[in-house]
Formats: C-alpha cells, sequence, structure tokens
C-alpha cells in the first residue's frame, strides 16, 4: 500500500518534513496548511522540491468550519474555499480534507451540511478536485463518522466524500465495523493515529497525545482491516499531533512513523514481515564500566559464580543457573557501570534478525572472532544493545568462551525475571514500539510511580508467558543531574529469604527499607510482628493481590546499576508496584 504522513507530525520547517520523510521511505505527504503558510518556499518551489525527493503531495488540509451554517455565511466559505482551490492547483494536489464545523456551525441538520458540501463540491470539480469530509470527535453537530457518511450520501456528489481518521473514530469508542458498509470508492482519504487510554477531554487528547500505530492502545489493525474491506485504495497515512514529536529530531521521528506503518502493513496485508514468536527467555545481560569491579562484588554476594574471562574481550562472566549477567570492560574508557546489552533467547535468531532490519533497527557491530558465537544484534532506541540468540538448556553455547572460572554451584536463582530500563523522556514511545514490533513483546497498562523528586511514568512489555518482562521507565528531569535514573536487573528465585540471608552473610548491604514501610504492611497484610521484623532485617518487600504474592529486595547501586531479587508465588503477575515508590525514596536518599 502506499504510504503517507500528515506534516504536522514531524518538527521543523516545511522543508526539514518533506526531507524527513522521503528519507524514512513514505511514498507522500498530507500538507499542512500552517506548515505551508509560515514556509517562504513557493508553493511552485514545494512541488519542485517533492518531485526531487519522490514524493507524492496527498492531501491538503484541514478545511474547517465549512457547514452546517447560515447561507449568509456560507457564501464567505465558498470564497475562502475556491482561493485553496485555485492553491491546491498550483500545489498539484487534487483532495482537500474538510473537517466537520465545530466554530461557526448554527444549523444542526443534514440536509442543510449536504446541500453546502454539495454546492463546495460543484466549486471543487471546477478546479479539478475533490473534498474528504471528515467528522471531527469534537464536531459541533457532526461528531461520529457514520452521521458524516449520511451527510456524504446526501450530497450525492462525485467530487464529495469521507476522510476517516482512527483518532475521531476510536476515541469516542464509536464502533469501526460499520465502516464496512461504506463504498471503497467513496472514501477518499485515511488517516492513521494511535493514542495512549486517557480519559480526559478528546480535544486534548487529540491534539497532544496521539501516537503512531503500535505505541497506543487502539486496535489499528483491526481498524484499517474494515477500511481495506470496502475496497479503499488510497493511502496509509498518518497523523499524529503529538507535544514530543513536535520537538524531537525529525529524522528520527520519520523513522519511527515509517516503522509504525511497516508493522501495521504487516498485521492487516501481506504478513510480509520475518514472522517471530515471542523470546523464550532472556539470555543474559550485560553491565559495562571501565571498571566493573563493584557491579562483580554485587553478583558475587548474590551468589553468582565467577565463569572466567573471555578469551578474546576484556569481559566476565556470572552465572547462577540460568541467569548470566557479562561485565564487560572492552571500549569503556571513563564509563560508570551502566546497563548496555540484554540477550534474549528467539526460536531462530537469523529470523528475529531479518524482522528486525526489515523494521529498520540500527544494527549494532561487535567484533567476533573464528570459533566464537555471532548473535545478531540491534541498538533499541533508548541506546541498549539488543542480543538475539538461540534458546539454550543449560549454559548458553557462547559461555565456553569464557574460561578461568570456577564451576557453577547448586542454584537458588531460577533465572532473569525483569530488566527494568531507562528511557530518555523523547525516546519513550519509539522504544514500546521497538520492543513490541522487533522482539514480538507485548505492552501492558503504563503506571505512574511517585518518586521523591518527580513522577516516574513506568510501561511493561512483556511475552504472555512472562519468560521476558522490560519495564520501560521515564524519569523527571530531576535524575539527570543526579547522573541519570538507575537502571536494574531483578532475578528470579523460589526462596528469596535464603538468597537475601547468603547475601548479608557475604556482605551484602540490602537497600535499607524504613520502618514505616514495615508498620503499614503489618496494617494492611496478616503478618506478625516477627514476620515483618525478619523482612526488615533482610530488606525484603512484599505485596499481595488476589492471585499470590511477590517478596523482593535491591541491592545497593552501583554507578547507574543495581540488582534486585524476587519470588513469586500464586499467581501474583506484577512488580511490587506499591513498593517502587518507597524504593526510589531510598534510593533518593543514598546518592551516588
Ligand atoms: O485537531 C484538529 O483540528 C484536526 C485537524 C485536521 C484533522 O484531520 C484532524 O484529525 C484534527
Ligand atoms: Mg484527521
Amino acid at each position: 500500500m502506499r504510504t503517507s504522513i500528515a506534516t504536522v507530525c514531524l518538527s521543523g520547517t516545511l522543508t526539514d518534513k518533506l526531507h524527513a520523510a522521503a528519507d524514512a521511505g513514505f511514498d507522500g505527504v498530507e500538507v499542512f496548511e500552517p506548515d505551508l503558510i509560515a514556509s517562504p518556499s513557493s508553493p511552485e518551489e514545494i512541488v519542485a522540491l517533492a518531485a526531487r525527493l519522490g514524493l507524492s503531495l496527498d492531501l491538503y488540509q484541514p478545511f474547517r468550519d465549512a457547514e452546517g451554517v447560515s447561507e449568509e455565511e456560507f457564501v464567505r466559505v465558498l470564497h475562502r474555499a475556491r482561493s485553496k482551490f485555485a492553491l491546491m492547483q498550483r500545489l498539484g494536489i487534487d483532495t482537500m480534507l474538510v473537517c466537520s464545523n465545530v466554530g461557526t456551525a448554527t444549523v444542526d441538520d443534514d440536509e442543510v451540511s449536504a446541500s453546502q458540501l454539495r454546492r463546495l463540491g460543484d466549486a471543487a470539480a471546477a478546479a479539478g478536485v475533490r473534498l474528504a469530509y471528515e467528522a471531527l470527535a469534537w464536531g459541533r453537530y457532526v461528531d461520529d463518522y457514520r452521521r458524516s457518511w449520511r451527510i456524504v450520501e446526501l450530497a450525492d456528489h462525485d467530487a464529495v466524500g469521507l476522510c476517516l481518521d482512527s483518532f475521531h473514530i476510536l476515541s469516542r469508542g464509536h464502533d469501526p465495523a460499520e465502516i464496512e458498509e461504506i463504498p471503497g470508492s467513496k472514501i477518499f482519504f485515511l488517516q492513521l493515529a494511535d493514542a495512549p487510554a486517557l480519559t480526559m477531554d478528546v480535544l486534548s487528547w487529540s491534539r497532544h497525545h496521539r501516537l503512531f500505530p503500535g505505541e497506543g492502545a487502539f486496535d489499528l489493525g483491526a481498524f484499517v482491516g474494515h477500511v481495506l474491506r470496502t475496497g479503499y485504495d488510497g493511502p496509509l497515512s498518518l497523523e499524529v499531533f503529538n507535544d514530543v514529536f513536535r520537538q524531537t529530531d525529525v529524522v528520527r521521528t520519520a523513522r519511527q512513523a515509517r516503522r509504525s506503518l511497516t508493522w501495521l502493513e504487516d498485521l492487516v496485508e501481506t504478513r510480509r514481515l520475518p514472522a517471530v514468536a515471542e523470546p523464550a527467555g532472556f539470555d543474559f545481560v550485560e553491565v559495562r564500566a571501565e571498571d566493573t569491579g563493584e557491579a562483580d562484588v554485587l553478583l558475587g554476594q548474590l551468589g553468582f559464580t565467577f565463569r572466567g574471562r573471555h578469551r578474546s574481550k576484556d569481559a566476565r562472566l556470572w552465572t547462577e543457573g540460568p541467569a548470566r549477567v557479562v561485565c564487560n570492560e572492552q571500549h569503556a574508557r571513563n564509563q560508570s557501570p551502566s546497563l548496555a546489552a540484554v540477550g534474549f533467547e528467539v526460536a531462530d535468531p537469523a529470523v528475529s534478525a531479518a524482522r528486525a532490519r526489515a523494521l529498520q533497527a540500527p544494527t549494532v557491530y561487535r567484533r567476533t572472532l573464528a570459533n566464537e558465537q555471532e548473535l545478531p544484534a540491534f541498538r533499541a532506541p533508548d541506546g541498549t544493545e539488543v542480543f538475539l540468540g538461540p534458546v539454550s538448556s543449560g549454559d548458553a553455547a557462547w559461555v565456553p568462551e569464557f574460561d578461568g572460572g570456577q564451576e557453577p554451584t547448586p542454584p537458588l536463582l531460577t533465572g532473569i525475571d525483569h530488566v527494568n530500563l531507562a528511557e530518555p523522556w523523547q525516546c519513550f514511545d519509539e522504544a514500546v514500539l521497538f520492543y513490541s514490533s522487533v522482539l514480538g513483546l507485548t505492552p501492558a497498562a503504563s503506571q505512574e510511580i511517585a518518586a521523591p523528586n518527580g513522577l516516574v511514568r513506568s510501561q511493561v512489555v512483556r511475552s504472555a508467558s512472562g519468560s521476558c518482562r522490560l519495564a520501560l521507565n521515564v524519569a523527571p528531569l530531576a535524575w539527570d543531574q543526579a547522573g541519570g535514573f538507575p537502571q536494574h536487573v531483578a532475578f528470579s528465585t523460589d526462596d528469596v529469604a535464603a538468597v537475601a540471608r547468603r547475601a548479608v552473610d557475604r556482605g551484602l548491604v540490602p537497600l535499607a527499607i524504613p520502618t514505616n514501610y514495615y508498620d503499614d504492611l503489618m496494617a494492611r497484610f496478616d503478618l506478625s510482628s516477627s514476620e515483618v521484623e525478619a523482612m526488615a532485617e533482610l530488606g525484603l518487600l512484599h505485596d499481595r493481590d488476589a492471585t499470590g504474592d511477590f517478596t523482593h529486595f535491591y541491592t545497593a547501586t552501583v554507578g547507574g546499576v543495581f540488582f534486585e531479587v524476587v519470588q513469586r508465588r500464586g499467581g501474583y503477575d506484577g512488580y511490587g508496584a506499591p513498593n517502587a515508590g518507597v524504593r526510589l525514596a531510598a534510593q533518593h536518599r543514598r546518592p551516588r
């Protein structure tokens, strides 16, 4: 299918936007009128630039407050429309988007709106252009696509059709299945936007919080399916009003936008992307620093076995059961410890890598010597290096590349439960799309956690089985001054108290949890004071829900990394959210 993007989605000047759209591989753009009006380039110069970039100009938009008006007002509408039709001729654009009236409508009557659209259609046809009528979710009288379709049917004019915009339909909860009753030839244009599930007025939701498909809560796959079954054969066009994308790098946003359409086309149409199952689990995590020593100490205290040094790289491996941590000092001069890479076990790394490339994920190159396993790797929007390895039972195939270490002992840890990543604020939505589209993880609902210095927005992307869970966090800006929001790896166990006891015996000082927290635990749960005292001694935190419970503890932070150990019981599927604020406050008291 042809792809298009509204210039309003992107930052910069109109020419910046055209360059970025072409660079990302879009076929065309919707020209958003304010971008043209503010541009020093003449319409002819814009046409020439678009032609040089191989972009078509697919839509001129928006034309506001056109119907449902008094006849006196309609005279002015016609005057305005004729001058825009002349402009469209100069731009070589054949379709104009006409929004349902939000400002000047005084007549709530389908016949009146239809008659006015019909007369606008006559003027449009005379200029060789056509009109795509769009019901805005906050239109004064017309705020439902079914009503806009009735009006277009009544107008009964070859130059008057519909524009369907997923946001206006799905934000209002209107059933998109009825789109299939509209003939595809009367759908002149299709605009696509996703959005997070928010409870707020629909105008603000639309103007500030739209997202690219796959980044929000709407079912765009089903939506586009309904539209395609009408026979619609125009472009899939993105129209995303978003406060972040207005200020972030235009080239990067355009690529993110194009990735979202690649993902969506694959869902609805041809299944062109190599199909992958969700990851089976984590292969490894990597801590990188000029000197990872403090992390090595924590891992030893948590019970990890030192398995040796890498044959050809400045890296050490620690394992405890299937949990593997690489401490990498290669090419890390002046870096304090950070979580640099996460390896995933996938059914077929070559297929997963082909999918990642098709989704324009940037490749990470690492030197691999003969006899070393080559794992394909890609850079996530947040900078994390994502490695794709085969599913292993026991040690991964690359483990023997490390030697000079000890034999592993019977493990208390059962694996990596989740990895918690810090997302630069401008990368968050892109990261959700990356991890879900490239790896096949599924986004869960997002949460907010109150830290002493601001709200942390947190969203989990995970495999359905729970074998792979990533928590993506946007930290308040204050953390940047404090050296960055710490990232962490949570290991799973069936006996968290035993792991904590062993760690404390080996010198670990767990993150200190206040007495007030334990008083509250006793108030909320049926726990005796001796049980709670035992927990306090080991820094254990606790949570419960209807299905089970969760006990966990945290290490101190080294550089930008700390570790957590968690024990899930019953069907508990969360992450101890009520405890996250307590943890953040404790970390805030201990500046690194
Ligand atoms: O927010 C608006 O005004 C607006 C304008 C044009 C559109 O296509 C749209 O969906 C919204
Ligand atoms: Mg729209």
